[in-house]
């Protein structure tokens, strides 16, 4: 039986750098981020409640959610966020689930279950292992603004949606220190793959 690993850490920490490192392995990776833009495809069940509870002013034009204006209000109320998690989730977690079980189907020696909210949503007894993708708060406040190009008060409204770095880092299998350079990176993640027998 393939062994599944949740991957995770903060709001850019790192998760989608290591997928790609992972994929370099051909390991597949389930991605709940690419999943959760997916369910709420126009003429989904869960894109219908999103519209019925946040009402029309989160559609674009083309009637797409309009994910910059649903963000500025989630982030920044948790009561909101809970409503928008609570439609979400379920339907992230079925497609999850389905997809891991398709790969290790085929065989696969590993899969990785690419997820933000591991801890937050209690999902470990999804994986048989996590592993935590940590930097600095200041390195982690720096890559947020520059990759989103976001001002300083949205990127802290978005950390502050999650657990700490500090408390996913206590909570993990292993860690992956990703202050460093992408290759130094590489090499722990190289280092964890052989640990856990993935790798000979
Ligand atoms: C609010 C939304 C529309 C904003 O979209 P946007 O394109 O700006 O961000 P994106 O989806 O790419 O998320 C970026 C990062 O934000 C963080 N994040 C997203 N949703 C949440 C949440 N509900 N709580 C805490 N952090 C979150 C994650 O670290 C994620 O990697 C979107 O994030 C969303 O639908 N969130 C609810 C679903 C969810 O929890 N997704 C994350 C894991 S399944
Ligand atoms: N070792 C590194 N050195 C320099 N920049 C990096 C490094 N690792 C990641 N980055 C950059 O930091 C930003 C955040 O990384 P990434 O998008 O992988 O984080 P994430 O954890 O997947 O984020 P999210 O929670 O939003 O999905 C990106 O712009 C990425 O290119």
């Amino acid at each position: 039986m393939g062994i599944v690993i949740g991957l995770t850490g903060s709001i850019a920490t790192g998760k989608s750098t290591v997928s790609l490192m992972f994929e370099e392995y051909n390991i597949p990776v389930v991605d709940a981020d690419k999943l959760s833009r997916k369910v709420v495809e126009p003429g989904r069940e869960a894109y219908n409640q999103v519209v019925s509870v946040f009402g029309e002013g989160i559609l674009r034009d083309d009637r797409t959610l309009d994910r910059k204006a649903l963000g500025e209000i989630v982030f920044n109320d948790e009561g909101k966020r809970k409503q928008l998690n609570d439609i979400v989730h379920p339907a992230v977690r079925q497609e999850m689930v389905r997809e891991r079980d398709r790969y290790l189907d085929r065989g696969d020696k590993a899969v990785v279950l690419d997820i933000p909210l591991l801890f937050e949503s209690n999902l470990t007894g999804y994986v048989d292992k996590t592993l935590v993708v940590a930097v600095d708060e200041e390195v982690q406040l720096q890559r947020l603004m520059e990759r989103d190009e976001s001002s300083k008060e949205e990127a802290l409204s978005r950390i502050r949606s999650q657990l700490s770095i500090t408390e996913k880092v206590r909570m993990a299998d292993e860690v992956i220190d990703n202050n460093g350079s992408k290759r130094e990176t590489y090499d722990q993640l190289e280092a964890i793959l052989r640990q856990w027998n993935i790798l000979s």
